[in-house]
């Protein structure tokens, strides 16, 4: 067997929103297929694979550098020793081949891409959902039959008003969600405590919200927000000053006692391992965002949990950024803390299969082998014919 081609276009996922840092009126995003000579069903398995919101499409690093690599590959090479399927690990090897350690950058992300299409195929010849395969493979078999999901929403949008948000926040509680998320630090403080204060009366409780100021805050900004934002005792704190930066995360901590979350934006086992040194995390209450679509893929995923274990830290303080398939299928093969859902924004890249619903905040996998891509119409509408043409 073989990867017979790698095809990639760049799809819009732009919108009027806003965070604290940027805009997504420009924003894109790559989708690419891994075409293999198997035939699954008298068809051949596609392995289908997109890069999450936050970063852009990378279709330049994707056709000068990673898809050829991989199409000038022994393709024996890129075979587990048996023959019988492909192995993402060595595929990760050879896309990384002449790549220089450090500076993880966009590249992570063009990896990335690829690295979800792989695995999507892999479970795919399998012929198993990928969260059964990976419990089988790293989790003596044991996998979560439901995953924690939160609605992350909340955004800055042109003249969008308290009431707004609240009817954006109701929806979300609707739908099955007991935690949501929203944007603070691109407004004022206190134009920022009236929005929390809102949404506080429509979920009930501050362990049922989230705040993200998107690296937005230097120092004395973060301190100052946590003080204001303590007394709320809010689900989590997230990202409060620029995420490279890992003395203000453990400069913060001396100030907030709740529980703090980020990573989002770290995209290497190395950024993830700095954080876990030197942020002054505290792996009894705050969380870590690592979005594997972002940051080489679910191999490179892999090694992050180990470095976390070997660090004293669960696995369950793990709710990747990104709100997509792959991780909800890592959440639930490999036991994470949950994932992230955008019922609202970054569609149809964001959210799950179509017919299962979120209950208490919790949502199923579908029973398809892979990623579960085809079990979300609007996204394998883009998807399909990438992967058919
Ligand atoms: O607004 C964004 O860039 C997305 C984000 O931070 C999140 O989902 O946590
Ligand atoms: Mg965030």
């Amino acid at each position: 067997m073989k990867i017979v081609s790698i095809r990639e276009k760049t799809v819009p996922i732009s919108s009027a929103i806003r965070n604290a840092y940027i805009d997504f009126s420009a924003m894109t995003c790559s989708v690419v297929a891994v075409v293999t000579d198997v035939a699954r069903e008298g068809r051949p398995v596609v392995g289908y694979g997109f890069n999450s919101n936050g970063r852009y499409a990378q279709g330049c690093l994707l056709r000068e550098r990673v898809i050829p690599r991989l199409m000038s590959a022994e393709p024996a090479s890129l075979l587990n020793d048996a023959g019988t399927n492909l192995d993402p690990h060595r595929i990760w090897a050879r896309m990384m081949i002449n790549e220089k350690p450090g500076g993880h950058g966009e590249r992570s992300v063009a990896v990335g891409v690829i690295d979800m299409a792989v695995w999507d195929a892999v479970a795919k010849i399998e012929g198993k959902p990928l969260y059964r395969l990976l419990a089988e493979r790293y989790r003596n078999g044991q996998a979560d039959d439901r995953v924690f999901v939160y609605a992350a929403g909340g955004y800055y949008y042109p003249n969008k008003d308290v009431k707004a948000l609240q009817d954006e926040m109701k929806g979300y509680l609707d739908r099955g969600y007991r935690v949501v998320k929203m944007k603070i630090g691109g407004e004022d403080l206190g134009q920022d405590l009236r929005r929390i204060e809102a949404v506080l009366k429509i979920v009930g409780s501050g362990d049922r919200l989230a705040v993200d100021a998107n690296g937005r805050f230097d120092l004395d900004t973060a301190i100052t927000y946590a003080r204001a934002l303590a007394p709320y005792r809010l689900f989590w704190y997230e990202e409060a000053g620029d995420p490279l930066d890992y003395a203000l995360q453990a400069e913060l901590a001396g100030h907030y006692d709740g529980p703090m979350a980020t990573g989002e934006n770290l995209f290497s086992m190395q950024d993830a391992r700095n954080l876990i040194r030197y942020g002054g995390l505290r792996p009894d209450r705050d969380w870590l965002q690592f979005d594997c679509a972002l940051s080489y893929g679910l191999v490179e995923y892999l090694r992050t949990l180990e470095m976390l274990n070997a660090n004293g830290w669960s696995a369950r303080r793990c709710i990747p950024h990104g709100g997509h398939q792959l991780s909800l299928n890592i959440a639930a093969g490999l036991g994470l803390g949950g994932n992230e859902s955008y019922p609202g924004v970054f569609q149809p890249f964001g959210g799950f299969a179509d017919d299962i619903p979120v209950e208490d905040s919790y949502v199923r996998l579908p029973d398809v082998p892979g990623i579960g891509f085809e079990a979300k119409r609007e996204l394998y509408r883009i998807m399909q014919p990438l992967g058919e043409s």
